[in-house]
């Protein structure tokens, strides 16, 4: 049965399915103190938050049995990525769900912002009358600079152009045939900051976004121009939003968002020109229903350890992709294992070389796999996720590179690994109606189904040897399936693989070290 926390408001339509699941426990503790959070998360599969928790490292590290972190939303600042990457926990998104919602709400906040409603309405409830005091302005013909054009922004651009404003655009990834698509100039930030009435940001926080727009920005833009924030606070400098403000420089702002949530006692409060919400762009029913469908979803692909989309910490593998490549998984898994396996020593380098057909599919997914299989023979808790961090961490260098040398096979796909000690590979290829095969040991040719319990013998080749490993086998009783024997001369330097019907102890290993010509028996189980 797995256990699936939940810790903030989520719509009970969307999490039906999670509900009616036989497999699932659904645990609801909103409101939870950062503590009483550290205790909740023990015994979980998954964590399932909108943007009130805060999914630290702490947290993540706890969560023993954590697989999945779900955000109901988009922006995943409120939880610690990185700490849930190098623990191997998937955090997943509902990047679709509340685009509209949050550009209508955009929408709604430009035009109370442009005919003073908010304000309006207070003092008319107050009992005034003050028509002069709330003269606006329209939007008709006035220009919108959207920094920030992916779902919501473009979404948001489509709405003004039915308004009949100029749409500005900037993003670092905007291509001249898409703003062209979506009838919006593309511009330089200083140039979307400069000529935009009204300047709304649509962009994730992060590193690079933090204070986007700050003292300099706002010097640089048109007297009198209004600001928009439905995106996430921090992304505009709050302190510098409220010299602009107060100088007169910026005529308005409109904030969904905040550096600090909920803010408290805020000095923006205190100036008539900015209006505010308390982070409602996704909160209406649509978009509540819509993520919480969607995470809940996909949280169960995870769980049910079937194929799942929107990871946030893994790259996405389009379905015709992921088809393409997974007849391949098996093999490559097994050969990371089969490498570590006969390796001894601390590990240097990884060196993956594909040639022929694979050759010409992205293979980035394969050698994440690899390195699975390969570091999991070293450390424990590492899949697909922590891998490539976990080598990155452990200073090991990862090489993923192409070749033109098949040597006959459809597909031939290498594994070398250098440790501090010497160097190991395997070569493999999909044989038609066979499956995996390994067909290359350290630079002997063999021809071996990579599964079950083997045994990795070098020795020199002399006459005898292989009776004297099968009698003594024969004497612990052990059936051999398979043999695969490869030498590099007549006797010379010598291998031996053997598939066995049963996995052995260290004595019969120690025997077999004992024999004559043997230097090495190595005990593998693939
Ligand atoms: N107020 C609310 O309740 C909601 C807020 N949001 C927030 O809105 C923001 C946008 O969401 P989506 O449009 O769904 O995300 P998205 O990922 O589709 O779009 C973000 C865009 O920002 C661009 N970008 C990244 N760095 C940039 C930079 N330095 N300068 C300019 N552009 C940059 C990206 O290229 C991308 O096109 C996110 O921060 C999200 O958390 C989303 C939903 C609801
Ligand atoms: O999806 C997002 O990024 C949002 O900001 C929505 O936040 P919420 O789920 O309403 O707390």
């Amino acid at each position: 049965m797995y256990k699936v926390l939940i810790t903030d408001p989520l719509s009970d339509l969307g999490i039906e399915k999670l509900l009616h699941a036989t497999d699932v426990q659904v645990i609801r503790q909103t409101n939870l103190t950062p503590e009483q959070l550290l205790i909740a998360i023990e015994d979980v599969d998954a964590l399932l938050v909108r943007s009130q928790t805060k999914v630290t490292a702490d947290v993540i590290a706890k969560g023993k049995k954590l697989k999945v972190i779900g955000r109901a939303g988009v922006g995943v600042d409120n939880i610690d990525v990185l700490a849930a990457t190098q623990h191997g926990v998937i955090v997943l998104n509902a990047p679709d769900g509340n685009t509209i919602s949050t550009a209508e709400h955009t929408f709604a906040m430009m035009i109370s912002l442009a005919r003073n409603i908010p304000q309006a309405y207070r003092s008319t409830v107050q009992g005034e009358w003050k028509r002069k005091e709330f003269v606006g302005i329209e939007l008709n013909k006035k220009t919108l600079s959207i920094i920030g054009l992916g779902r919501i922004g473009a979404e948001l651009a489509k709405k003004a152009k039915a308004f009949r404003m100029q749409v500005v655009a900037f993003d670092p990834y905007l291509t001249e045939e898409r703003a062209e698509k979506l009838g919006v100039q593309k511009a330089t930030l200083h140039e979307a900051i400069a000529q935009g009435d009204f300047i709304s940001v649509h962009t994730p926080l992060t590193k690079q976004t933090r204070h986007l727009i700050s003292d300099h920005e706002f010097t640089m833009m048109k007297d009198g121009a209004r600001i928009l924030n439905c995106a996430r606070g921090g992304i505009i400098d709050e302190d510098a939003l409220y010299r602009a403000l107060v100088e007169g420089k910026v005529a308005g702002a409109a904030l969904d968002v905040f550096e600090i949530e909920p803010p408290v006692e805020h000095p923006l409060f205190g100036l008539e020109q900015v209006i505010v919400t308390p982070h409602l762009g996704a909160s209406t029913v649509e978009a509540q229903e819509n993520v919480a469908i969607d995470v809940s979803e996909e949280v169960l692909k995870v769980l049910r350890e079937e194929a799942f989309k929107n990871a946030v910490n893994l790259p996405s593998i389009p379905a015709d992709l992921q088809q393409k490549i997974a007849p391949y998984q098996t093999l490559v898994e097994k050969l990371g294992e089969f490498v570590a396996q006969i390796s001894k020593g601390a590990l240097k380098k990884i060196t993956v070389t594909y040639a022929g057909d694979v050759a010409n599919m992205e293979v980035a997914p394969l050698t994440r796999t690899i390195l699975k299989g390969v570091l999991s023979h070293h450390l424990s808790d590492v899949n697909y996720i922590n891998a490539p961090e976990i080598a990155k961490q452990r200073g090991i260098q990862i090489v993923e590179q192409k070749s033109s040398h098949n040597h006959g096979f459809t597909q031939l796909i290498s594994v070398h690994v250098e440790t501090e000690q010497d160097s190991y590979s395997a070569e493999g290829t999909l044989l038609n109606g066979f499956g995996a095969r390994i067909t290359k040991v350290n630079g002997y040719s063999v021809d071996l189904s990579p599964t079950g319990h083997l045994l990795f013998i070098e020795h020199q080749d002399q006459p005898g040897v292989i009776g004297k490993v099968g009698t003594l086998l024969g004497t612990y009783k052990v059936n051999i399936a398979t043999m695969q024997v490869g030498r590099e001369t007549i006797g010379g330097q010598a291998i031996m693989l053997l598939h066995i019907d049963k996995a052995i102890d260290e004595t019969l290993q120690m025997d077999l070290q004992k024999v004559d010509s043997i230097q090495k028996v190595t005990i593998l189980e693939l």
